[in-house]
């Protein structure tokens, strides 16, 4: 256990100059861990934390309105040379994760021309169906936008792509009512190549680092400290959360102990260059063999 003796100053205060650290937080809970270990060990009160959803935290980042933030990995790899990855930290899953799924009234094989509804939270989990749908099932459905609400996305298509805590309650709650099987993305894509699954890496935009170089690696350690607390802490955590997430205290330690997998290691580094080159090329705004700038070392791989 991780003794938290009321505020323990993680960060050290940024001059006054600089302000704090603009710093992206998806809110899903996905990131709970993250955010459990900010609070508990004050690191929070250290940070300008901006709390919102996947695709607008990404675009924030890239647009250089935060400064350090989980960014999906479709939009990290158009902007790679402008960031740089926080090590040992990522959402990814080694198997099935549990929140990115594909989900469909008719079997994979019969969706060939058919609507298929992508929510809009998402960029990566999106380009993997397409690249499972295409490469390993054979067929292209006719894909459309759609806000993540699933009555909305079923009523105009058999089938959907959905992220999150609203995937989460699809398979969990809602499966029996629109009467959909769920596909497991992480899942599939671990069968195909036997490589975990990133979907969001933790980057810092290259000019902060060099401007703050201390700083950052500050937050980083802080992240990592937080999802220690939150391990030592998780029986606690999800009782706490299991009064307003709508989901059993076993089912979300099942979501943060076996399916969600935290690590930005060299496996997961081996997937995220697998998936790069399998989608990468002139149209995805990236090559497929790109250079992955990493905190730290300064090496790059
Ligand atoms: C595991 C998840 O990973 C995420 C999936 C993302 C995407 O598909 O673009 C982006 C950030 C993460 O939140 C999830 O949202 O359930």
């Amino acid at each position: 256990m991780t003794a938290v003796t009321g505020y323990e100053p993680a960060l050290r205060a940024p001059s006054a100059e600089l302000g704090r650290p603009r710093v992206g937080h998806i809110d899903f809970l996905n990131c709970l861990p993250l955010f459990w270990g900010l609070a508990r060990t004050g690191s929070l009160l250290d940070l300008d934390l901006h709390r919102d959803s996947p695709e607008r935290l990404s675009d924030a980042l890239v647009a250089g309105e935060l400064d350090i933030s989980p960014i999906s990995v479709m939009e990290y790899l158009r902007h790679a040379d402008d960031l740089v990855v926080l090590p040992d930290i990522a959402v990814g899953a080694d198997g099935p994760v549990m929140s990115c799924l594909l989900l469909s009234k008719v079997p994979l094989e019969e969706l060939d021309g058919v609507p298929l509804a992508r929510t809009t939270s998402s960029r990566t989990t999106v380009r993997l169906a397409e690249l499972l749908l295409t490469e390993s099932i054979g067929v292209k459905p006719e894909y459309f936008d759609c806000p993540p609400d699933l009555p909305t996305m079923m009523a105009g298509a058999p089938a959907a792509v959905v992220i999150g805590d609203a995937a989460l309650r699809a398979s969990l709650q809602q499966a029996d009512t629109f009467g959909f099987q769920v596909y497991d993305l992480a899942e599939m894509w671990r069968e195909w190549t036997g490589l975990p699954f990133v979907f969001a890496v933790f980057a810092a935009r290259r000019e902060f680092v060099a401007e703050h170089p201390e700083l950052v690696r500050e937050v980083h350690s802080g992240f990592l400290k937080s999802r220690e607390l939150f391990l030592d802490e998780i029986d606690v955590v999800c009782r706490k959360a299991a009064r307003w997430a709508k989901f059993d205290v076993e089912t979300l330690k099942r979501y943060y102990l076996s399916a969600l997998d935290f690590d930005l290691g060299e496996r997961q580094l081996a997937g995220l260059r697998e998936f790069a080159r399998r989608v990468g090329g002139a149209d995805a705004g990236f090559a497929p063999d790109l250079r992955i700038h990493l905190l730290e070392t300064g090496r790059t791989s």
